[in-house]
């Protein structure tokens, strides 16, 4: 369906992905566009999981200390709710969200919002995680971002998981997951957990 722009006040949404590995750099890319759109005093708001408290309750924290305060929600409609009549949403570890977030960000795309959205695209079994999958059918703009495998030095795609919790969903960062490559993560625990790339 065709939005006529002047309903939208003249502007047009869209929805962009950022995804990849853990350590790839997924929100430092985030924090740096949303601190861009609030130098061109774009309206942002800003939410994460409420469930994910690594680092702090409020502030989306990257592995390198970049912060930027978020509003903790718990289900994705309340995104739609406080998302409302601004110009940029922005959203972290969006693979936590429920499966209507694809739909919530179409909405708000639809009614003249730039979403970015961040999150892992595969759980640390390989495969797709949450509302990810969905999303990025949906996004106009995609960004796969990768780390550095810390067995080998190439590019990492995967998230290792160093323990053997099958839990989808576990907290954590340096010392429970490792970024790996494709070839590195089939490997599993036959590769040393202390490893480093020699670069
Ligand atoms: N193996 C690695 N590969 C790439 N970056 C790494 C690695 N280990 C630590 N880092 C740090 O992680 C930062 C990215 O953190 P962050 O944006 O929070 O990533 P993500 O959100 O994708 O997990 C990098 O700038 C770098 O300082
Ligand atoms: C692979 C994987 C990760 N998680 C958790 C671990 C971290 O708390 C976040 C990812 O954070 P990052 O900003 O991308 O580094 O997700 C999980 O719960 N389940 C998994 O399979
Ligand atoms: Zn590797």
């Amino acid at each position: 369906m065709f939005i006529e722009p002047s309903l939208t006040g003249g502007r047009r949404g869209w929805i962009e992905v950022i995804c990849g590995s853990m350590f790839s750099g997924k929100t430092e890319e985030l924090i740096r566009r949303l601190k861009r759109a609030r130098f061109a005093n774009l309206s942002v708001e800003i939410f994460k999981p409420a469930m994910d408290t690594r680092y702090d309750e409020e502030q989306i924290v990257s592995h390198n200390e970049n912060r930027i305060l978020s509003t903790p929600v718990d289900s994705s409609q309340q995104i739609l709710l406080l998302g409302q009549g601004v110009d940029v949403v922005g959203i972290d570890e969006a693979q936590f969200f429920d499966l209507e977030l694809p739909n919530v960000c179409d909405q708000l795309a639809l009614s003249g919002i730039r979403v970015i959205v961040a999150g892992l695209d595969m759980n640390f079994q390989g495969q797709p995680f949450g509302p990810i999958p969905a999303l990025l059918a949906k996004a106009e703009y995609i960004t796969k971002l990768h780390a550095i495998c810390v067995q080998c030095g190439n590019i990492a795609t995967h998230s290792y998981r160093k323990s053997k919790d099958k839990n989808t969903v576990l907290l954590g960062e340096n010392g429970l997951y490792e970024p790996r490559c494709r070839v590195c993560y089939n490997r599993g625990d036959e590769l040393s957990a202390t490893a480093r790339p020699s670069l």
